[in-house]
């Protein structure tokens, strides 16, 4: 694979899908010393909100630490070169959430929809896009429950609604190379050519960087990451390991290598209430195709009724679950303890 030449934009997750991993209890002051550093080593986009986007405060997805306004506000202020973007689930967010993330300060807002229902995403799209420099990007999330020409539509309608980048998301961490190639490719053969592609990755199969690697081959200019991937399941494509790989390869990113790897071990490491790691939990989210977010609260109820979350993720991915049924999680576990009863 020939990349060298090549200019991408990588953009830090850690303190978005970070919350997932971490139950959404960064501190305020958490995030802005990461950020801080970030900002140091060139990182140049970082998200930041709950880990379900603005306004994912609640029973259904768990209260954070902090309001998204604190949140923001704090780091907004704290970074001096990187730019702040903030993710939206309409449902979740609305379009008051979208004007106070913009008062707070973000460069960036990403709206996000499971990927054949991209038309939910045309009220917040269409706003932001009018809105003078504001980066507006559409975001697939489950992207391998959809074929590649299924994707393709549903991304020329986010086009249409005026979102300048696209993503494809495999959320599920299910996606082997092969897969990434024959979305991003078709998506970057219809697209305008002035529409930028990305990709967000999940470790569970431990793809995040190889899966990446053919987004860039295919044509996608801006690749999510964490740095030492604190995301959801196995967590996000390892930031600073996709950098190393990026320099070996002659792929521009900008960032300071060892600046980036720094971050990862001094400040993100001893954050992390448990490994992040393809274990066989964030596995078998991979292997099932189960939304990576999905994790903790199959353990928490794997533990509650005496069940192994294994079984649990695996009748998830039967069930073809999606992000936001988080609480039939709850309803399956008691289903399963009465059966084994
Ligand atoms: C709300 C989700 O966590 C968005 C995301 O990062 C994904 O689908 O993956
Ligand atoms: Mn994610």
């Amino acid at each position: 694979m020939d990349l060298s030449g090549k200019k991408i934009t990588v953009h830090d997750m850690s303190l978005r899908d970070g919350m997932h991993a971490k139950r959404h209890q960064i501190s305020v002051e958490e995030m802005v010393t990461i950020a801080e550093g970030m900002d140091e080593a060139g990182i140049p986009m970082i998200e930041v909100t709950h880990g379900d986007g603005l306004g994912g405060a609640s029973v259904n997805y768990g209260f954070p630490a902090a309001s998204d306004e604190d949140y923001l506000r704090a780091v907004c202020g704290a970074v001096k070169r990187t730019k702040v973007s903030a993710l939206l689930l309409p449902g979740i967010g609305t379009v008051d959430h979208l004007e106070m993330a913009l008062d707070c300060g973000i460069s960036t807002i990403r709206v996000a929809t499971h990927c054949t229902e991209a038309d939910v995403s045309e009220q917040h799209l269409t706003m932001a896009s009018k809105i003078d420099g504001l980066d507006t990007v559409g975001f697939l999330m489950m992207a391998h429950m959809a074929s590649p020409e299924q994707l393709v539509e549903q991304l020329k309608l986010m086009e249409g609604y005026g979102a300048n980048c696209v993503y494809i998301t495999d959320s599920a961490g299910y996606m082997l190379p092969d897969d990434v190639t024959a979305r991003i490719a078709l998506a970057r053969e219809q697209l305008d050519p002035a529409t930028e592609i990305g990709f967000h990755g999940h470790h569970n199969l431990g793809m995040g960087i190889a899966n990446s690697l053919a987004a860039v081959e295919a044509g996608a200019t801006r690749i999510d990451g964490s740095l030492a991937g604190l995301g959801a399941g196995a967590g996000n494509t390892p930031l600073e390991v996709f950098l190393a790989v990026c320099e070996r390869m002659g792929v521009e990113t900008g960032v300071d290598l060892f600046r980036a790897m720094d971050v990862a071990e001094d400040l993100i490491v001893p954050l992390m209430e448990h490994m992040v790691r393809v274990d066989r939990d964030s596995l078998t989210l991979g292997f099932a195709g189960v939304y990576s977010s999905f994790l903790l609260f199959a353990k928490r109820s794997a533990e509650k009724y005496g069940l192994s979350a294994r079984d649990i993720l695996v009748e998830l991915g039967r069930r073809g679950t999606v992000g936001g049924q988080e609480d039939m999680i709850e309803d399956l576990a008691l289903d399963m303890a009465r059966n084994h009863a």
